[in-house]
């Protein structure tokens, strides 16, 4: 059957024909998204969810979510979206992060230069027929001080365009390099050193708990008097009532803001003052980045949901659509490899070390260590997947280690596990072999080759003569057929294992036979 996905904001109808091309059922509601009653009700029925800014993925939406499998944001913010709700429920969030960068950056400049020219309250107080020839003084940006505080995507784009301006640029940003703000041609200064010294301020920050108010009353009262300040980021990184106060004193000269704490803004403590100039987030608004976002988007969608490539996700590792195909069968491999080891632990779990060697080194191996907690997770939890088991682990405080190392032993490429519980080590081994099909090579340390099947019984043994028959007649006269048997020990007299597959499951009176037999160690009925 078809993918099915939901558009439930204003995206640009480019995004319908990706959609169809690619053989995935759309359904265009545009409108949806402001209706969280009928979202939640109709939600359930697809796969994939398109949207902008309106429609808010909240834990309630999630909740009826049953079939989704992806959230794709056209656009960089994604704090409409529950990140950790989506994440526990396996659901992939993704955003398209540069397809309207050059959009914003020309909307903060377009505000910058609307602000040192009262442009709009001239252009209303013209057309209102009053020439005020004198009351419209502006300040001329050339050699101006432009202080951009984060410098990431959108700030660098800000930053270029000012430098073309001819301003003087300075960046605040935590993470920004010192060789990244040679190449970009601003001067990275601490926050007090910009708040004393910029003429224009302009936010391009997410929104985070640092960055939060990071215009402070306090840090207003800093600023050079006379400063103009551009917010086309996220309402909130500027204190409005605070920055009211400044506006009324005059301390600040003007503000734009395309952003505002409470969206949509219908009232607001800023709106009113003369020297305020206020748009709508129309940041990502052209024509130009509404189709790049739109058609990143729906191919992002339709890429993860018919060949399993993974974009630009905020909670999962990317995976092109050439990669995803050599990945397959060693997510598969990991999966199995954790679903073993879950099965075989049953009391609590430190850590988990998994090891790479050789070729297997050289993939996603952040994906393959996600399927392989996701596999060790769902024998013990339901609702687990390759998306949510790694902050299920962590939540648990599960110690996860993984180590690349150059192959050693016989395989090209082999992955082994080893999990530290109350109950002691367990560890094995496996590899995919020339059929693309997984196979364990190796339990505690023992090697026995086995395909993995629906229905195996895993038995633990001292190697004394008479076991194999005595368990093999156990499993006849109980009618169970074996399809496949494997054996291996570490020495003549040692400890032996013995890894068979059977049609159909192990009856519970079966079961409790091969726990009797003597020599067994441990027993334990496995389900892939
Ligand atoms: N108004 C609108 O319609 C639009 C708004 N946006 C918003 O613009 C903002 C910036 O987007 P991008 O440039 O694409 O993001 P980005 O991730 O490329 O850049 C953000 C920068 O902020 C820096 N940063 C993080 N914490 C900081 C802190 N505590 N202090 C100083 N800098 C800090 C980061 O190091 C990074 O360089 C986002 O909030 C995004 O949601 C984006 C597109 C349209
Ligand atoms: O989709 C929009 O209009 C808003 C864009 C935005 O805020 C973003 O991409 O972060």
């Amino acid at each position: 059957m078809a993918p099915r996905v939901l558009i439930s904001d204003a995206l640009s109808p480019a995004a319908l024909a990706i959609f169809k091309e690619r053989g995935v059922e759309v359904d265009f509601q545009p409108a949806l998204g402001k209706d969280k009653e009928k979202l939640a009700a109709i939600i359930g029925d697809y796969d994939g969810l398109a949207i902008r800014s309106a429609t808010k993925v909240t834990p309630k939406i999630l909740e009826n979510a049953k079939n989704l499998k992806v959230v794709g944001r056209a656009g960089i913010g994604v704090d409409n979206v529950d990140i950790p709700a989506a994440t526990a429920r396996g659901i992939i969030v993704m955003n398209t992060p540069f397809g309207n960068s050059i959009t914003t950056a020309e909307h903060a400049i377009s505000l910058m230069l609307a602000l040192a020219r009262q442009i709009p309250a001239a252009d209303a107080s013209t057309q209102a027929g009053k020439w005020e020839k004198n009351r419209f003084m502006g300040v001329e940006i050339t050699g101006k001080v432009l202080g951009v505080i984060g410098c990431g995507n959108i700030g660098a784009i800000v930053a270029d365009r000012a430098l073309g301006l001819k301003m003087r640029v300075i960046a605040f940003d935590p993470f920004l390099s010192a060789e990244r703000a040679k190449n970009i041609g601003v001067e990275k200064v601490e926050l007090a050193d910009l708040l004393a010294r910029a003429d224009f301020i302009t936010l391009h920050t997410p929104m985070t708990p640092q960055t939060k108010n990071i215009l402070s009353a306090e840090n207003l009262a800093k600023t050079k008097k006379g400063v103009r300040i551009i917010n086309c980021a996220r309402g909130g990184l500027v204190d409005e009532a605070a920055l009211r106060a400044a506006l009324d004193s005059g301390h600040v000269a003007g503000a734009a803001f395309d952003v505002f704490v409470e969206e949509p803004a219908t009232s607001n403590v800023l709106f009113g003052h003369p020297n305020m100039i206020c748009t709508p987030h129309l940041g990502a608004s052209t024509n130009e980045a509404q189709e790049n976002v739109a058609l990143q988007v729906a191919e992002q969608i339709a890429d993860y949901l018919t060949r399993g490539a993974i974009t630009n996700a905020i909670n999962f590792p990317n995976i092109t659509a050439e990669e995803a195909p050599k990945l397959t069968p060693f997510i598969t491999l990991a999966e199995k490899l954790g679903s073993f080891a879950g099965q075989m632990t049953d009391v609590g779990v430190k850590k988990l070390t998994i090891t790479y060697e050789g070729a297997v080194g050289e993939l996603k191996t952040k994906a393959l260590t996600a399927a392989a907690l996701a596999g060790f997770l769902r024998p013990m939890l339901t609702d687990v997947n390759v998306v949510s088991a790694p902050a299920v682990a962590r939540e648990r405080g599960i110690v996860i280690d993984e180590t690349v190392r150059a192959a050693e032993g016989d395989y090209d490429s082999l992955l082994s596990l080893s999990v530290e519980s109350e109950g002691g080590v367990f560890s094995l081994s496996g590899a995919v072999f020339n059929d693309g099909k997984p196979r364990v090579v190796s339990i505690s340390g023992i090697r026995a080759e086995a395909e993995f099947a629906p229905s195996m019984i895993f038995v633990s043994n001292a190697d004394k003569p008479g076991f194999i028959g005595r368990f093999a007649s156990l499993l006849g006269e109980a009618g169970v057929n074996i399809a496949t048997f494997a054996l291996g020990r570490d020495a003549e007299g040692g400890s032996a294992i013995a890894l068979v597959a059977i049609d159909g499951g192990v009856p519970e009176k079966v079961f409790a036979g091969i726990s009797e037999l003597p020599g067994v160690k441990l027993t334990r009925a496995l389900k892939f």
